[in-house]
């Protein structure tokens, strides 16, 4: 799993400068950050939408178009997912509630 996302970065990484008449990532990147940012903001709508009134099915198919989104965006930021990572992984047991809780007032 984690090679095939590997893998799918690397395809859009490629897709920098191809054709934008073949290629909906190319159309993308060619649109700009922020009609990038855009959409992912709309695909995490559609996650929630599909959460709450939707099957599993169309959870999983809106999960992914997020993801997907989501990794055209750290592309054009020039951002990969081992930055994403290696930021989990620092984070590593380190619970959500103490590190709220060790945050400056
Ligand atoms: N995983 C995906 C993937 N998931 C979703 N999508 C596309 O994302 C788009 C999202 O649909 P929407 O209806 O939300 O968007 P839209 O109406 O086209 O856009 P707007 O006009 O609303 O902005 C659709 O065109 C989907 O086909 C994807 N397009 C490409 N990939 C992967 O990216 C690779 C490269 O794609 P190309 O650059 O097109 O070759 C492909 O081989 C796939 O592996």
């Amino acid at each position: 799993m984690t090679d095939f996302l590997d893998t799918l970065e690397a395809t859009i990484r490629a897709r920098k400068g191809a054709d934008p008449a073949s290629s909906y990532v190319a159309r993308l990147f060619g649109k700009g950050r922020a009609k990038i940012a855009q959409k992912v903001g709309e695909e995490a709508t559609e996650v929630v939408i599909a959460a709450v009134s939707e099957s599993p099915q169309a959870l999983t198919g809106e999960a992914a178009d997020l993801v997907f989104h989501l990794l055209v965006l750290l592309a054009d930021a020039g951002l990969t997912l081992e930055d994403v990572r290696a930021e989990l992984h620092r984070r590593e047991g380190v619970s959500g509630i103490d590190e709220k809780a060790a945050r400056p007032a």
